[in-house]
């Protein structure tokens, strides 16, 4: 699987796909390397989301735009069965590298391409950025508090949210090779899965002629629904989605009344009446350190979490027990704390087998040991910066 896109979208599903077993080949500009090195923060130099998003990858330097570098991606493209880039379109046919170019030399393969607005229409032509796709699927609209502006994630939700798509889609064109024997064209915008997570509201739209509106941590569709200060600090949030637990949550905070009016039987309805809610389950949280809150939600068997820290979330009983966060041995930082392998499968199960890698660590080794190239031309190529 060759992992010729940048920063976090598509690296994101070929990390997913690397974890589970695929051979994955990160090819990245020579000179530059992939921006997603110099995201976030670093110790001593070295970057640490690098080490999560491009674990089970070996590091080649290749310049795609150089013809040189060009012809080793069709070398290496001819055995592959994925590749995953996120060039703006046209970049790659303008290096000779589009899908008739690449389906020549390999029909089998499969290539995903994500892009900010698609590879057709009119915004085809424009720079994406998961940012980008926040604020255009409605996303941004919907959050932040009623009055004040539209709020954007603190991290890549778009790409990431794009990610685990691509990494879906990847795997259902290679189904479909599995039936029809060729490979597939993937045409995957940032906006589209976004769009899908954000809910109905183009549906809602069209069908009563009404847009969502932002309401800070309450949702249109329950109350009580928020996040909770607690005596102690801490922050807890409650959810009630389901009806037999909003029943718990009130009974629980002293307000069992408060069941039998007609308005508390829908989601919806309590939506309506989330400012008598949450002061009812406010007030009682107040009252309350976390841990205790944790626990007398346990025991009535409602619904709460505390509001995480990544210094909480590693030092989680249950996130340690389940192994949802895991150390991997870095050659540069050693014991490295990392999401682990988004879920656990019991005939094949994904591993982690090493860190993020320097910029063309393994360049040598893919050219020489898989292509084939003398060490002679390897050695003129880096001289001229085709590879690193
Ligand atoms: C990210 C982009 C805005 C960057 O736009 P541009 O800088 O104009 O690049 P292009 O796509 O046109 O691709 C050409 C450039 O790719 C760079 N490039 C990168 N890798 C290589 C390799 N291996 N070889 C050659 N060139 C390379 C190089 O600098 C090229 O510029 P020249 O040397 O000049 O030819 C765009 O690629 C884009 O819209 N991508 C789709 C959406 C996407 O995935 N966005 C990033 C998600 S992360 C995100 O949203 C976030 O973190 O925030």
């Amino acid at each position: 699987m060759l992992d010729a896109s940048t920063i976090l979208a598509g690296p994101l599903c070929c990390q997913i796909l690397g974890d589970q077993g695929a051979e994955v080949i990160k090819i990245e500009h020579p000179v530059n390397g992939d921006g997603m090195r110099g995201h976030g923060p670093s110790k001593d130099g070295v970057p640490l989301w690098w080490k999560e998003i491009s674990r089970n990858k070996r590091a080649l330097g290749l310049s795609l735009s150089a013809p040189e570098g060009a012809d080793i991606l069709l070398r290496l493209a001819a055995t592959a069965d994925v590749l995953v880039e996120n060039f703006r379109p046209g970049t790659l046919e303008r290096w000779g590298l589009g899908p008739d170019a690449l389906h020549a030399v390999n029909p089998r393969l499969v290539i995903v391409r994500v892009t900010g607005f698609g590879q057709q229409g009119p915004y085809a032509a424009r720079a994406g950025f998961g940012t980008l796709a926040e604020a255009m699927s409605g996303f941004a609209h919907l959050t932040g508090e009623a009055g004040g502006p539209p709020t954007l994630p603190a991290f890549g939700l778009a790409d990431s949210i794009c990610g685990i798509a691509a990494s879906s889609a990847t795997m259902m064109a290679l189904w479909a090779r599995e039936r029809t024997g060729r490979g597939e064209v993937v045409d995957l915008s940032l906006i589209e899965p976004i769009m899908a997570a954000v809910g109905p509201g183009p549906t809602v739209y069209d069908q009563l002629g009404v847009v969502g509106e932002r309401q800070g941590n309450r949702s249109s569709n329950n109350a009580p629904r928020n996040t909770y200060l607690c005596k102690d600090g801490g922050w807890v949030a409650v959810s009630t989605s389901a009806q037999r637990i909003a029943e718990r949550v009130l009974t629980l905070v002293g307000h069992p009344e408060v069941i039998d009016e007609p308005w508390f039987a829908s989601g919806r309805e309590r939506a309506q009446h989330a400012d008598l809610l949450d002061s009812y389950v406010g007030s009682w949280i107040a009252e309350r350190t976390r841990a205790e809150v944790m626990a007398e939600f346990e025991r009535v068997g409602a619904a709460v979490a505390p509001v995480y820290t990544a210094r909480d979330l590693a030092e989680d009983p249950h996130v340690q027990a389940t192994g949802m966060l895991t150390h991997v041995e870095d050659d540069d930082l050693g014991p490295v704390l990392m999401h682990n392998v988004m879920w656990r499968m019991t005939g094949a199960p994904g591993r982690i087998r090493f860190t993020g890698r320097r910029l063309g660590a393994d360049t040598d080794a893919i050219l020489q040991d898989e292509l084939g190239l003398d060490a002679g031309t390897v050695e003129d190529l880096r001289t001229r910066r085709v590879i690193a």
